[in-house]
């Protein structure tokens, strides 16, 4: 997510929960999309969740397909729908123990 304050763009990042897939690693606030649900409604349930924000408009960004190897020698598949949520309300927190960042740029 950013926000345009005058000349700067803020990028809200977290840290995932150590127990959580990639323990420790900074993220921009997501996860998965449930059954019967669309991209834009999981990334809206999410960011309520997780950062307690309301989203009111998002712009599709990128996708990125990615495998990691995991320790048991597994592969697992992930496909990120990265959005660029350009209008909300509220003040970004994080709402389940996280750690919480700004990125400037
Ligand atoms: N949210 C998020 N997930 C990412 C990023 N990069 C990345 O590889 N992932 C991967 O995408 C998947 C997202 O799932 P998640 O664990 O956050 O989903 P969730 O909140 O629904 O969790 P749950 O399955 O425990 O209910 C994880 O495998 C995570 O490692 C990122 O920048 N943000």
């Amino acid at each position: 997510m950013s926000t345009d304050d005058q000349e700067l763009t803020q990028y809200f990042l977290t840290k995932r929960l150590m127990n959580a897939h990639q323990g420790g690693k900074w993220e921009f606030p997501g996860g998965k999309v449930e059954k019967d649900e669309s991209v834009a409604q999981a990334l809206a349930r999410e960011l309520k969740e997780e950062v307690n924000i309301d989203v009111l408009t998002c712009l599709p960004l990128t996708t990125i397909k990615h495998i990691y190897v995991e320790k048991n020698g597994e592969d697992k598949n992930v496909c990120l729908d990265v959005f660029i949520v350009d209008n909300f309300i509220g003040e970004p927190s994080a709402q389940e123990g996280q750690e919480e960042g700004l990125v400037f740029s």
